[in-house]
């Protein structure tokens, strides 16, 4: 099974500091790789250069045993049987739905009976069958993107790019269309890589969570992992809700610490003030604790419930310490506002 690998890739636009730095990547086939990362970090870049759209500075990208580009040659675009989904969906106005669909194959030469089998086979797939003789204003916006995303499917790509294509969408559509690239991911068996700033979207989709910043790739890893396992407080900050708390924790290898650790940490944190002041002259380590981790008990430190968010399946609260430290936490009740409470963090990553 061929691979996509980028080997050292860099992109230097020569406007200082590079948009892409030192990249390096495998996909296995079938990978699904959501790339997330800040705006201007250099997503869309790496995209474009697997695309064929700009060529590395250094470095190189391969499929399988192919060298697509390095510094010194690029493979132009349409022969590297990929194909790019982008935010704006672009479709031919004058065209009915199977016609844009069917596009690409005409420019290839496929015609006739094989070109209606494989425009049929890409409808059936996002579910647009029925709408085969519709125009394109006669759409909404998410069958719209539906029928961009059958157009790229079509030629049966290796490699679907994906950059945004639910931005433009309602909540409501994404999920739907979610549903649609998990059913054409799961068919297709293509590799894909979808760039997004939703990371809620990136965890549901991805098999694989690459995070990128500043044109660097701080950590790839499945979403579960990088949830559970984030290095370092981009990383930490970016995936999922969370809070980072510095504490003082002394080094002992050990990254997941519970309760009696914590506790110690948090010293004379708590909003009364009391209990001792531990641990002084440990130096402080960046501790990201989980809203689901944080829970009321008697056992726990107090905290100042500085707000209490009804968000309809749970409250989300948003609690002080006395050093004025804020975590995230959720409470299937309400909490009045203000009130001294006391929480146990049952489980903290550190940094
Ligand atoms: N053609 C170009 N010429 C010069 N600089 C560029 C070019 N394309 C991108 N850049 C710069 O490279 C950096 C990375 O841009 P890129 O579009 O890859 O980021 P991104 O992570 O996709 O951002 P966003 O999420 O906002 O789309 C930015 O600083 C951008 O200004």
């Amino acid at each position: 099974m061929a691979q996509l690998i980028l080997n050292h890739v860099t992109k230097d636009f020569g406007g200082g500091r590079p948009a892409v730095a030192d990249v390096s990547l495998t996909l296995r086939r079938q990978a699904f790789l959501a790339l997330l990362g800040p705006s201007g970090c250099g997503k869309t870049t790496v995209l474009r250069m697997i695309a064929g759209f700009e060529q590395p500075t250094d470095g190189s990208i391969s499929y399988g045993e192919r060298r697509l580009s390095d510094a010194e040659r690029a493979l132009p675009p349409e022969k590297r049987n990929m194909a790019m989904v982008f935010q704006s969906y672009a479709l031919w106005p004058h065209m009915t739905v199977a016609q844009n669909v069917g596009y690409p194959l005409k420019v290839r030469g496929i015609s006739g009976a094989q070109w209606r089998k494989l425009v049929g086979e890409a409808l059936s797939l996002v579910r647009l069958t029925d709408l085969a003789e519709r125009r394109p204003a006669e759409l909404s916006g998410g069958q719209r993107q539906r029928v961009a995303l059958a157009r790229c499917l079509v030629t049966q790509p290796d490699v679907v790019l994906l950059d945004e294509p639910l931005a433009n969408l309602d909540q409501h559509l994404r999920k739907a269309m979610e549903e649609t690239f998990r059913a054409f991911h799961e068919r297709s068996g293509a590799t894909m890589v979808y760039v997004t700033h939703d990371q809620a979207e990136a965890m549901a989709l991805a098999t694989d969570v690459a995070v990128m910043s500043e044109g660097r790739l701080l950590q790839v890893a499945p979403p579960a992992e990088i949830y559970a396992r984030p290095e370092g407080r981009i990383v930490g900050g970016l995936i999922g809700r969370g809070s980072i708390l510095r504490l003082p924790l002394a080094e002992s290898g050990e990254r997941q610490l519970g309760w009696p650790v914590l506790r110690e940490a948090l010293g004379s944190r708590g909003a009364d003030g009391a209990s001792g002041g531990l641990l002084a002259d440990v130096p402080p380590a960046d501790m990201l604790v989980r809203p689901e981790h944080v829970h009321r008990g008697t056992d726990g430190i107090l905290m100042r419930v500085m707000s209490c968010v009804f968000e309809g399946e749970r409250f989300a609260l948003d609690l002080a310490l006395g050093d004025g430290q804020r975590l995230k936490a959720f409470s299937s009740v309400a909490i009045a506002e203000g009130q001294t409470v006391p929480f146990v963090i049952a489980s903290g990553w550190r940094l």
